[in-house]
């Protein structure tokens, strides 16, 4: 089967040096992949790369069989949504305004704006809570408030593939929590740039990056050992079983 979206030995250099290198990788349609990994490890250029704003200096990304590079923008935003880290909205525009914006491709001269848009609009403010919110000015809105407003114009835009960089920064534990269980009820195949080691227990599978390089990728209870904790982030990593029978938690102490 093709896989929806593949990358192949991508690498992405920045003035002559790899940032990352040697990416392979061929996501199935409907799973959720997190990316893990320190710091500075590669975790936003490859969704840069995934989501086709950066080229691959090597190797190549492929959209559903087709490389990317010989897809327009509007092609790939017809199946590809990207909430980037601290993305930022052009000012004086509203809550409702910005979730719009995820409508664009679905636009055209032959194609105006009608009733099914307005009916996925809202159904991406309800999804992330912030239909009350609608008619507020985006600038007044909270970091928080802001990443589910992003959220929300990824959703209304009905991708297949949804590429979510960080998306539990700036949450509070209640909207992180929800945000996760939207990500698990949306039946698009997802990729989670997360640091939250127990988010990415949620993952069906992980990819973990040190220096833009894939040193694990499986399922999250077989990759994330104490010995991997410990090698990729320095600190020692107990596991332990949840009281009432969910995933597991994780302590953690500071290498000495
Ligand atoms: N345009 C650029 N020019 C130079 N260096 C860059 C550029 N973009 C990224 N880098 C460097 O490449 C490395 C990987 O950056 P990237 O943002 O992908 O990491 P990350 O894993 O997402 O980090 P974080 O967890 O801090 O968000 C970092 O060392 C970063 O400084």
């Amino acid at each position: 089967m093709t896989p929806i979206l593949e990358a192949v030995g991508a690498s992405h250099a920045v003035r002559g040096r790899e940032i990352l290198s040697d990416i392979s990788l061929r996501l199935h349609p409907g799973e959720t992949l997190g990316l893990i990994g320190p710091n500075g490890s590669g975790k936003s250029t490859l969704m840069g790369l995934m989501a086709g704003l950066l080229r691959p200096s090597r190797g190549e990304i492929r959209l559903e069989g087709r490389p990317m590079a010989r897809l327009g923008r509007r092609q790939i935003a017809r199946r590809l949504a990207l909430v980037a880290q601290s993305a930022e909205t052009a000012e004086r525009i509203t809550v409702r305004d910005a979730v719009e914006l995820g409508r664009t491709p679905w636009l055209g001269p032959l194609r105006p704006w009608g009733a099914q848009d307005d009916d996925a609009v809202a159904a991406a403010l309800d999804a992330v809570d912030m239909a009350h919110m609608a008619g507020r000015d985006w600038a007044s809105l909270s970091g928080g408030e802001r990443q589910r407003v992003h959220i929300a114009r990824a959703h209304a835009q009905a991708p297949r593939i949804l590429l979510l960089d960080e998306p539990t920064n700036h949450l509070d534990i209640h909207h992180q929590i929800a945000i996760l269980d939207l990500v698990a009820r949306l039946s698009v195949t997802t990729v989670i740039a997360l640091h939250d080691l127990h988010h990415a227990l949620r993952c069906e599978r992980v990819m973990v990056l040190r220096a833009g390089r894939c040193v694990a990728l499986g399922p999250p209870m077989e990759i994330l050992t104490p010995a991997l904790i410990r090698e990729i982030f320095a600190v020692e990593a107990e596991i332990i079983p949840h009281p009432r029978g969910g995933r597991p938690v994780f302590a953690f102490q500071r290498l000495a």
